[in-house]
């Protein structure tokens, strides 16, 4: 685990940031459902993405990586097989393929590492429980065993504590014998990333029918092979847009402003806190004059709340994030980590049991920062940077490799300092 010490600089240039990695996971996992072969163009390869690309392979699909594209072929054998697959620290990869893994008879071991083994999975266990799905696991280690397999039915699944475990049954329940039913038991959070997991669906022709309480699937469907590509990620957009209204000045040239992602979410915080998006032939940037203070919830956004704490912190004003909670159960305690780094640059700021309130200033003060082994936490220490008269030092540098592995290359080809 290597530290690393950022000299107090601002960045200058164009970026590619990496292609999304909740829509490359989708399709990797589509595809490999689908007999035939698919292409996926414009995959961003990452420790989560290696984890999805690997299970899949250990669930029956043949996938090969040649010039930078995908070449999958879906392959899911019938019948009892067993297989073995590590999430690393992914909880898609884990959460997307348990359910997976269960079309058929079959007797599973995931394994991962990190914080994965403490975050959630009773709602899976509670399904298991009640269709006789044999699993054993221990506390706070990921080591799961499972023996069984899906029967169609009524699923019911709570919407806010991950909509992971809702797109890992909408992915699996079309290949069951029978029609499904999922019901959300509370409401839904993250729900951008449903609306990314029925998009994919349907490009890989299967139909879901939203209900009044949730999602009808009708079974015995089957997935068509496609080509596809993946357009660039705005949850990693996110740290240099930020960086761009501190004062930066880096222009994104992979950006699709048509996405259904739900992190494009930055783009009108930002602007509702003084920015503006500006489009020059080369891509995308936001510029502010000023910034001010704005409430966010975060309950549809999970992932950009980090780097938006740093433009809150240097914001006219009182900040408030709220419906936060799950924060807390991401790659470490995000809500805590979060107001811990902000306390450690000086900022005024009050954590709450699902939010948290940052009283703007005009500065920030680099100090040494702790990663948390969470590359989110990683890369907004490294934004902070930019607009600290101190250098930051920042541990495990290598934990941003879970979504962004050339994070600090691209940072130095930019005109960061780092050492
Ligand atoms: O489906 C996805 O691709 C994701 C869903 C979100 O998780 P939750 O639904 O648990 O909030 C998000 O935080 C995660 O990084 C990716
Ligand atoms: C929380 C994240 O991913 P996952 O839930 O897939 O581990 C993330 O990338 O910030």
């Amino acid at each position: 685990m290597t530290s690393i010490t950022i000299q107090p600089k601002k960045l200058k240039g164009t970026i590619a940031v990496p292609t999304s990695k909740s829509l490359a996971h989708r399709e990797i996992i589509a595809a490999s459902l689908a007999p035939g072969q698919s292409i996926i163009s414009n995959v961003s390869m990452s420790d989560d993405i290696t984890a999805t690309i690997e299970g899949m392979k250990a669930l029956g699909a043949l996938i090969k990586e040649e010039d930078g594209k995908l070449y999958i072929t879906g392959a899911l054998t019938n019948g009892l097989s067993n297989a073995s697959i590590d999430c690393h620290e992914s909880g898609s990869t884990l959460r997307f393929l348990i359910p997976i893994s269960l079309i058929h008879d079959n007797y599973v071991h995931f394994t991962g590492q990190g914080k994965l083994g403490s975050r959630p999975l009773d709602v899976y266990y509670k399904i298991f429980d009640s269709q006789k799905i044999v699993y054993l696991y221990r506390e706070n280690a990921l080591d799961l065993y499972l023996m069984g397999y899906l029967k169609p039915g009524r699923f019911e699944v709570p919407g806010n504590v991950s909509s992971q475990f809702i797109t890992g049954l909408l992915f699996a329940l079309p290949r069951l014998e029978g029609d499904s039913d999922i019901v959300l038991t509370s409401p839904l959070e993250s729900s951008g990333y449903i609306d990314l997991t029925l998009d994919v669906l349907k490009e890989y022709g299967i139909q879901i029918e939203q209900t009044e309480d949730g999602y009808h699937v009708p079974g015995n469907q089957v997935y068509q092979a496609q080509k596809s590509s993946v357009e660039g990620d705005f949850s990693q957009a996110a740290f240099y847009l930020v960086a761009d209204i501190l004062g930066n000045d880096i222009t994104i040239t992979n950006l699709n402003m048509d996405t259904h992602q739900g992190d494009k979410a930055i783009v009108e915080i930002l602007e509702r806190m003084g920015a503006k998006l500006i489009q020059t032939e080369e891509g995308y940037k936001m510029t502010a004059d000023k910034l001010v203070a704005t409430d966010v919830d975060a309950s549809n956004c999970p992932d950009i709340i980090p780097v938006l704490s740093l433009a809150m912190a240097l914001a006219e004003g009182t900040s408030h994030i709220t419906n936060a909670g799950r924060l807390r159960i991401k790659e470490c305690d995000r809500l805590h980590a979060i107001c811990e780094e902000l306390k450690a640059m000086n900022v005024d700021v009050t954590e709450y049991e699902d939010a948290i309130t940052i009283v703007g200033r005009k500065d920030l003060t680099g100090v040494r920062l702790s990663s948390y082994n969470d590359h989110r936490m990683a890369m907004m220490g490294a934004i902070a940077a930019t607009v600290t008269k101190e250098p930051v030092s920042i541990d495990n540098r290598e934990c941003v490799s879970k979504s962004y592995p050339e994070f600090f290359n691209d940072y130095v080809k930019l005109g960061g300092e780092v050492e």
